[in-house]
């Protein structure tokens, strides 16, 4: 039997539909949610990611600021256009798209954001909140595929969780997301250092792929029944993605995140709700005076 499909897509629909009401409420208090984006280069597939937040901004009511650097930017330039964000007041959140070109300390650059307008959830501040239990910003990917999840009914409770990868933006964060109390999952991680990958695999109910590399986890290394998230994205000699997950997967897995179409349109997901959700806890604090 070939899997059901995770859609990414109408998920991300439903949430944006929810956020429209819950802006149009902040306004009526006074309060228009902006989101800000900082893109430094001209990497095709960073502008498109940038441009769908942009686009998706407009359909929920949130205000857009779009800030823009070339690839040759020096460490100062990046890090004034971060000030001049922290400072602006119709920007009540910001990313900064990821990855900054080579030779940019982006550690230093996330950290000089104001941790208040963190829209990503991937401020120190905002991650160390993460270990520590305290109510803040997720990161959007990590805690999009717990929603993808919930939203199709896949028990996230007390499973087997694989994750393949530890990169900043998915591997690192997510099993921190994984195992707080309201997910309460077992999570193993696995990276280029794993001896025996497929070993790991196998035991795996839900499996979250996102280290780049095409193709990597075959059908036979997939436990039947089991959910498969594939979030690698290669690119072919066309540009096409090419993602984690071998296509043969689908006949073996009981659930799969398609890639495109499953986990990514549930990141630009999330990033709006952590902008809703910054800008609800600003109009709180407004209202208590
Ligand atoms: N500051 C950040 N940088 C990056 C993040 C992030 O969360 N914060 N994640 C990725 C890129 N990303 C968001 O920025 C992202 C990736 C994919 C998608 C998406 O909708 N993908 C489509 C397919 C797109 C295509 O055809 O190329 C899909 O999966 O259907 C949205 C956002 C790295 N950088």
């Amino acid at each position: 039997m070939t899997a059901q499909i995770l859609d990414g897509k109408a998920t991300a629909a439903a949430i944006k539909s929810d956020l429209t009401a819950r802006v149009a409420a902040l306004k009526e208090r006074g309060v228009t949610p902006g989101l800000g984006t900082l893109l430094v280069g001209d990497d095709p597939g960073s502008r498109w990611y940038v441009n769908g937040k942009h686009r998706d901004c407009a359909q929920v009511g949130i205000a857009s600021i779009q800030r823009e650097l070339p690839g040759t930017a020096s460490q100062e330039e990046i890090e004034a256009v971060v000030r001049e964000l922290n400072e602006n007041p119709e920007c009540t959140g910001y990313i900064v798209q990821l990855p900054l070109p080579k030779g940019i300390d982006a550690n230093r650059v996330l950290e000089l954001m104001d941790p208040a307008k963190d829209a990503d959830g991937l401020h120190p501040v905002s991650l160390g909140r993460l270990v520590l239990g305290i109510e803040g910003p997720l990161p959007c990917t990590p805690y999009g595929i717990v929603q993808l999840l919930r939203h199709h009914g896949v028990e996230i409770k007390g499973a087997n969780v694989v994750v393949v990868g530890r990169g900043i933006t998915i591997g690192r964060p997510m099993p921190l997301v994984l195992t707080r109390k309201s997910e309460n999952a077992t999570v193993t991680q696995c990276h280029t250092g794993t001896r025996d990958l497929s070993a790991h695999l196998r035991q795996a109910d839900i499996v979250v792929a996102a280290a780049g590399v095409p193709h990597l986890i075959k059908p036979e290394d997939v436990k039947p029944g089991a959910a498969v998230l594939d979030v690698g994205v290669s690119r072919d000699e066309h540009g096409k993605i090419v993602g984690d997950v071998h296509p043969g997967v689908a006949e073996v897995a009981g659930w799969v995140a398609p890639n495109p179409g499953g986990v990514g349109p549930m990141t630009r997901a999330q990033l709006l709700v952590n902008v809703v959700e910054a800008a609800e806890r600003a109009a709180a604090d407004l209202s208590e005076g």
